[in-house]
Order: C-alpha cells, then sequence, then structure tokens
C-alpha cells in the first residue's frame, strides 16, 4: 500500500486525524482513462438532451433509472447492457438515463458507496474508488448510454464529471452552500432534491443559488487548491422525492410545486422520483407509484406538462440485502446494497408503459 503520512509541526491541529493519503492528481485519472472524442459526443449529445427535455423542447419523458448504488461494476454492467437495449426500443418516447451513483449520503454511518470504499471492506481505497467509478462510467459510455450520478461532495466531479451527462444533488445536502456552489459550476444539468422533511424551499433556494455565479474554493485538474469562479448553471431544476410527512407526486403537490418554482423564475418543468419517500422505500410500492405518474402523464391534467421527468431505483434483482460487518457476504448478483430497487422485469413492464403514456401525452397536445 503506497503511504504516505504528512508530518505534523503543530500541536493543535489534526489532532483527530489518522491519516492523509494522497490522490492522484484528476488529470492523472483522466490521461489513463480518457475521454475519447466517442464518449465526448455520447456526453455532450446527452446533455443536450437531458436539457431540451427539461425545458419542453422535447417532449419525449426523461427516465433516469437503475441501480441505488453501483457496488458491483460488472452487475452494473450486466444492467446497463439490458438498459441500452430497451432505452433504443423506447427512444421515441423515452429519454433513457443510467442511473450510476457511487457516492451514497448516509443518515447516520454506512457503505457511502464505491468511490469510499470500493471493496466493500471497509478499508476506504478512494484511490482504486475513483478508478472503479471512472471506468465504470467509459463502458456505459461505450454503450452509448447518457449516465446520470449523485454529487455528494467537492472533489471527486474532477474525476468523473467529464463523463456524466446529468447530475443531482440529495436530499441530505441540498441545503448545503458546498453542493450549490458545486452544482452552480457542473458542465451538465443538475436536478435538486427537496429536504428530507419534504421541504420544498431549500431546493427553490438552491436552484436560485446554483444558476447564480459563485466563487469558492476547490481544486483544478492538477488537484492543486484554487479558488474556483464559476458562471452558474442555467440548468438547474427540482426532483421531488417526498419527505418525512409523506409523498409529493400527486397532481396537486406537482402543481404546487411548480408554481413556486415560476414564481422564484425558476424552470417549472420538474423530476419525479418515484422511489425514497415517494414510496417508502418499498420497491413494490415504486411501481406502483411509476404507474401513478404515467397515468397522471395520460390524464392531461395540469401536472401533465409538468413532468419533465421520472427517477427509478431498478437493478437485476428486486429488493436489496444487507451488507456491513456484522453481513459481510456472499453477496446475491445483481441485488441492491443501499436502498430497495424494483427487479429488472418489473423495471422493463414499467418503462413499456412510461413510453406509452409518454406518447399519448404527446399525441393529446
Ligand atoms: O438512496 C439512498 C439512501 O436513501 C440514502 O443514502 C440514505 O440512506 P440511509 O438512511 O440508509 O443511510
Ligand atoms: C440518496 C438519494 O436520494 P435522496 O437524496 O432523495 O434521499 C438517492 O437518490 O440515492
Amino acid at each position: 500500500m503506497n503511504l504516505t503520512a504528512t508530518q505534523h509541526t503543530t500541536t493543535t491541529s489534526d489532532q483527530r486525524v489518522r491519516e492523509f493519503r494522497p490522490l492522484p492528481a484528476p488529470e492523472q485519472l483522466l490521461a489513463e482513462l480518457p475521454l475519447t472524442p466517442e464518449l465526448a459526443a455520447t456526453v455532450r449529445q446527452g446533455r443536450e438532451a437531458v436539457r431540451a427535455v427539461l425545458d419542453g423542447v422535447d417532449d419525449r419523458l426523461l427516465v433516469v433509472v437503475g441501480p441505488c448504488s453501483i457496488h458491483d461494476p460488472d452487475a452494473g454492467l450486466d444492467y446497463a447492457r439490458r438498459l441500452a437495449a430497451v432505452a433504443e426500443e423506447h427512444s421515441e418516447d423515452l429519454l433513457i438515463v443510467l442511473r450510476a451513483y457511487f457516492e451514497k449520503p448516509r443518515t447516520t454511518v454506512g457503505w457511502k458507496g464505491l468511490i469510499n470504499d470500493p471493496h466493500l471492506d471497509g478499508s476506504h481505497d478512494i484511490e482504486a474508488g475513483l478508478y472503479a467509478a471512472r471506468r465504470f462510467l467509459i463502458a456505459a459510455g461505450e454503450l452509448g448510454l447518457p449516465v446520470a450520478t449523485e454529487f455528494l461532495e467537492p472533489i471527486s466531479p474532477q474525476y468523473v464529471a467529464d463523463l456524466v451527462s446529468w447530475g443531482a444533488i440529495g436530499a441530505r445536502t441540498t441545503e448545503s452552500q458546498i453542493h450549490r456552489q458545486l452544482a452552480s459550476g457542473l458542465s451538465m444539468p443538475v436536478g435538486f432534491k427537496n429536504g428530507t422533511d419534504g421541504s420544498l424551499q431549500i431546493a427553490l433556494d438552491a436552484c436560485a443559488a446554483a444558476a447564480a455565479p459563485q466563487s469558492f474554493l476547490g481544486i483544478d485538474g492538477a488537484g492543486r487548491a484554487s479558488m474556483v469562479r464559476t458562471a452558474g448553471n442555467a440548468d438547474t431544476h427540482l426532483i421531488l422525492r417526498g419527505g418525512s410527512a409523506g409523498p409529493n407526486y400527486s397532481p396537486a403537490d406537482v402543481a404546487a410545486a411548480s408554481q413556486a418554482l415560476a414564481e422564484r423564475e425558476l424552470n417549472p418543468r420538474l423530476i419525479v422520483d418515484a422511489s425514497h419517500a415517494n414510496s417508502g422505500k418499498n420497491h413494490h410500492r415504486q411501481a406502483e407509484v411509476a404507474l401513478e405518474l404515467a397515468a397522471q402523464l395520460e390524464s392531461g391534467t395540469e401536472g401533465a406538462d409538468i413532468l419533465a421527468g421520472i427517477m427509478l431505483e431498478s437493478f437485476l434483482v428486486g429488493g436489496a440485502q444487507a451488507h456491513d460487518s456484522a453481513n459481510p457476504g456472499p453477496l446475491v448478483y445483481g441485488q441492491s446494497i443501499t436502498d430497495k430497487c424494483m427487479d429488472w422485469e418489473i423495471s422493463a413492464g414499467v418503462l413499456t408503459v412510461l413510453a406509452q403514456a409518454a406518447r399519448s401525452r404527446r399525441n393529446a397536445s
């Protein structure tokens, strides 16, 4: 193991830090695992397509779909290959983006994702995790799939963001100034979840803050601490994920959220997450929520045009399995180790219904 300890010269700082382990600079990873012109074209087209759907210029439905987290890149790519075929099949009605989440926010403690702990054993080999995430994004991009991820902290994007077409800031970090600043400089459209308590206000504030130019501390491609000055992100939007008081995907909730966005001169079109607090983290319920959203699209009611996209948590095998120091393995192939996911067959069925609903919405307009 390549350990480099920093010599501490003061007796008052880093008293609770056990180790500093330098990481390769972002530009080193990008040189070893480059963004080829073909991948760059896929990412650019993905971003433009997402932007067009969010702005209502493209009347397809955006569907961000995939595992809650990528813990086994082989299983994730197995899933991505199946999804690429379905994305092609529904490409007239759905803009399918692969959910590839490598960083997990935790309510308290738990596995924090492939970047933080790629060997799933508490060794926290972040260098290997960064390589694994980048390799996965390249392989998914080579399938022609645009990719979505959550950005959880301000350093990792320098290593992977060039391969991402849609970004999310999660419910636990939407209120954070650090994440809003980060989103203001990201090159792709970024959605902000409402808060875990259901608060819309923090997400509205986040969209406005990230749309503005910001100056803050970050790192550059060489890994140097830098002052980062951004232009602001013109493609911020809201993701309704429900909250502690219950779901928020009903036509009335969607219309109220859209109106609140319009009053702030933010994009009134939004994404609904069928998982998380909108389904009580129950993957069976998630499929029902997705079907209810399909019915909303077909209904021609006010909410139908506001719905730009839907998020689904889906993997090869349904549900989730425990994975922590008390349950170290072996793991079921293709089953989530974080939130429960719909299985592949149910997911494919839901995507077919959503494609039909998006087509009906188009025909009705
Ligand atoms: O999507 C994932 C989880 O809902 C989120 O990371 C929180 O998980 P936890 O409450 O199990 O920590
Ligand atoms: C953590 C997630 O969601 P939320 O922030 O809504 O809890 C997620 O989408 O993985």
